[in-house]
């Protein structure tokens, strides 16, 4: 029973078309209809003149479409000779006659060649290519003919396709295309580019991209297609340390589709946040080469982290090989990074008022930076650190508030994007945002916004060194940071010592003695590092894991505002001696050690799947998002409802069950006393959730639509 069942199912349908299915049916069919038109062309007394037309024009529209098909000479001939011999038969039949046995042996001989030489007129199979493999490379006259194909099929345009290109990193090629003068636009092309990568099959990540060709007219395009997906590779950085400017972007390493993943830090402060092995120190190092590598622009770097992402630029000039420090400026501890920062505000503020001239000569608004005239660009590691000092908090909110016109910028990272370790005005004023893989999706949220909930996911990157990357507000894309090791951060130091610019005379000359004497305190600073280094390295492995917190150092004085800080100047002759600060009892060892003995328990995998998470309801990411928008942490409970569409009581009943409620105490907002909500009891609620520990009811989760 199942056996009959089962041979009803798979049962071809008969098919009754007159398409002939090989060369016995193919000679036969055109044999009878050949006898046919001669017995009518008989019966009616056709003139021969019409069967030689017919004959030379078919032969004619056979070789144009053949060529159109780019048919090889062997079929072209073949359909040629059996269109002329068949005319040739019918021709002669009009001026004899059909009805003699010669004439039926005539055909009957000529059908028998035509099925016997068959073969010859098979259309030449092409090589049917696998994007991405070697073959595709090799066999570009293949791949030619298979996009000309697909594009012709998924967008209806006859195109033609001039030439095939590989790309030198191997992970794509270009398909350049001539288009149709019947009207077809790029567009028309661009706007299947999805179905198009859907056509040819090409791995997840990969993707077609529709171009201009450069000097070429709008008829000819260029078709990018990637045919591996460079999320999951692990790429280094090119060794180039030629010359850039801060004006263009500072390239961090690749998007799936092998474009740039650039950013533009003139006057965007950039965010790196990312979770202990993320790759946020290696994504600093390409940072900093890559601004290294600007002639216009200084890199000074604030690394309370340990000193890991300094030591090496710093070494080069230690050791002798370099003349010049790579890094202009190094601060290791607070009390160096507040005379630095302290600085960077001298500098800002002076900038502002004595380069007015300059930006009337240069007819330009934005300070323009050179050689001459540089940005300083402070690489912060670890800004948790930095901000978990008031008065460095403080100076690095006031930094990032006057210093973009100025040049003064800055590049945070920190362990989460979250309030309690980046204050909110620092994350809103930072145009370049990355967050770096990591098992929690809700640091998504916290870092692009929570209208990006549930549009983004950990699942798109592939492990540590990768991360999304959004450019002032533009929807996050995944990318590959470039991967960097210790040898290539030298080789990229001496490089850049030798091209670095010198601050100006004038800025200088603003930031102080501090700034003089700057070199003199990172010499005894870091080369009390330098020897402290092998200590830890042999003892790491025999040492318990200590959790002594690190030592906090002396705080300066400072007012409730930085502009109420003393000059750089007076703030250097306030600074215990930096010897001091530089002792080994000042650096975080205790903490490296513990690092280094956890990555070696629990090494972090490559690309971790990450966890499974519950939708965040509306209410939450709305609310949330409508706090963030106004700047600030708490929110009067009738100004949130107002903005939700909602009243007071219906958001209290709709955020109870999520565990939000209104605090105990009200506070005041625009002279107002009422009570309302706490920003982090909603991102605590929106956590609980994502990882299924708060039930969201049906009707709680279904707002606004219910
Ligand atoms: N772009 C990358 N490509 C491949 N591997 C990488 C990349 N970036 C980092 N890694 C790997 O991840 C490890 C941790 O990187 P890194 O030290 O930069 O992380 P981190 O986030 O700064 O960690 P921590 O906060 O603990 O200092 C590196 O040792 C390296 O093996």
């Amino acid at each position: 029973m199942v056996g009959t069942k089962t041979k009803a199912t798979t049962k071809q349908p008969v098919d009754w078309s007159l398409t002939p299915r090989g060369p016995v049916s193919a000679a036969v069919q055109g044999s009878l209809a050949l006898a046919a038109a001669a017995t009518v062309g008989d019966a009616v007394a056709l003139s021969p003149v019409w069967g030689g037309a017919a004959t030379a024009a078919g032969a004619l529209a056979l070789v144009v479409a053949g060529a159109h098909r780019q048919l090889a000479p062997a079929a072209l001939l073949y359909r040629l000779g059996c269109w002329v011999g068949a005319g040739a038969w019918w021709t002669w039949t009009l001026v004899d006659t059909p009805w003699s046995q010669s004439s039926w042996a005539a055909l009957g001989i000529g059908a028998m060649t035509a099925g016997l030489m068959a073969p010859l007129g098979r259309v030449t199979k092409k090589t049917k290519a696998r994007p991405g493999s070697a073959l595709v490379l090799r066999s570009t006259s293949g791949l030619a003919a298979d996009w000309e194909a697909r594009i012709r099929r998924v967008c209806r345009a006859p195109v033609i396709v001039t030439d095939v290109r590989a790309w030198d990193n191997g992970a794509g090629y270009d398909v350049l295309v001539t288009l149709p003068p019947s009207g077809v636009t790029r567009a028309d092309i661009a706007g299947r580019a999805e179905s198009l990568a859907t056509a040819a099959d090409l791995p997840e990540g990969c993707s077609v991209e529709v171009r201009g060709v450069a000097g070429a007219g709008r008829s000819q395009v260029m078709v990018r297609v990637s045919t591996v997906n460079r999320i999951a590779q692990v790429i280094g950085y090119p060794a180039d340390y030629s010359p850039r400017s801060i004006l263009e972007p500072i390239v961090l390493g690749e998007h799936a589709n092998s474009d740039v993943a650039g950013a533009e830090v003139r006057e965007e402060a950039a965010l790196i946040a990312g979770k202990r092995g993320s790759g946020k120190t290696t994504l600093l190092q390409v940072v900093s080469i890559a601004l290294g590598r600007c002639r216009d622009n200084l890199v000074w770097h604030l690394d309370l982290n340990g000193g890991g992402l300094t030591q090496p630029w710093i070494d080069v000039w230690l050791d002798g090989r370099a003349a010049r420090c790579p890094i202009d400026w190094a601060a290791p501890n607070l009390a160096e990074g507040k005379l630095m920062l302290a600085s960077a505000i001298s500098i800002a503020k002076h900038r502002k008022a004595s380069y007015r001239k300059l930006k009337r000569a240069h007819n330009a608004s934005l300070l323009p930076v050179s050689a001459d005239l540089p940005q300083i660009t402070i690489v912060v590691d670890e800004g948790a650190n930095a901000v978990a000092d008031r008065d460095l908090a403080k100076l690095l909110g006031e930094l990032q508030n006057i210093g973009r016109n100025e040049a003064v910028n800055l590049v945070i990272s920190s362990l989460r994007p979250t309030g309690d370790l980046v204050p909110v005005n620092m994350r809103k004023q930072s145009g370049v945002r990355v967050q770096m893989y990591g098992p929690d999706p809700e640091e998504l949220a916290h870092m692009f916004g929570w209208s990006v909930n549930g549009k983004l996911s950990m699942d798109q990157l592939g492990g540590k060194g990768t991360g999304f990357l959004s450019l002032d507000g533009s929807f996050p894309r995944p990318f590959r940071g470039y991967n960097v090791l210790p040898a290539q951060v030298e080789d990229a130091a001496l490089a850049i010592a030798a091209l670095r610019p010198d601050l100006d005379a004038a800025s200088a000359q603003a930031a102080g003695p501090a700034y003089a004497s700057r070199l003199e305190r990172m010499r005894r600073v870091f080369a009390d590092r330098d020897g402290q280094d092998d200590e830890l390295e042999t003892s790491a492995s025999t040492l318990p894991a200590p959790q002594t917190p690190p030592r906090r150092l002396t705080v300066l004085p400072g007012g409730a505002n930085a502009s109420e800080w003393a000059d750089p100047p007076t703030l250097a002759g306030r600074t215990r001696p930096a010897v001091s600060t530089a002792s080994a009892a000042d650096w975080p060892e205790p903490r490296m050690v513990g690092r280094l003995r956890a990555e070696q328990m629990h090494p972090v995998p490559a690309a971790a799947p990450a966890a499974a998470v519950r939708p965040v309801p509306q209410i939450v990411t709305r609310a949330l998002a409508t706090i963030d928008d106004a700047g600030d942490d708490r929110m009067h409970s009738a100004t949130l409802a107002e903005a939700l569409g909602l009243t007071p009581t219906d958001l209290a009943a709709l955020l109870r069950p999520l565990g939000v409620t209104t605090l105990p105490r009200a506070f005041l907002r625009g002279g107002r006393e009422a009570r309302g909500y706490a920003r982090e009891d909603l991102s605590v609620a929106a956590e609980r959730i994502g990882r299924g520990e708060i039930d969201v009811p049906a009707d709680v989760a279904a707002w606004p639509a219910a």
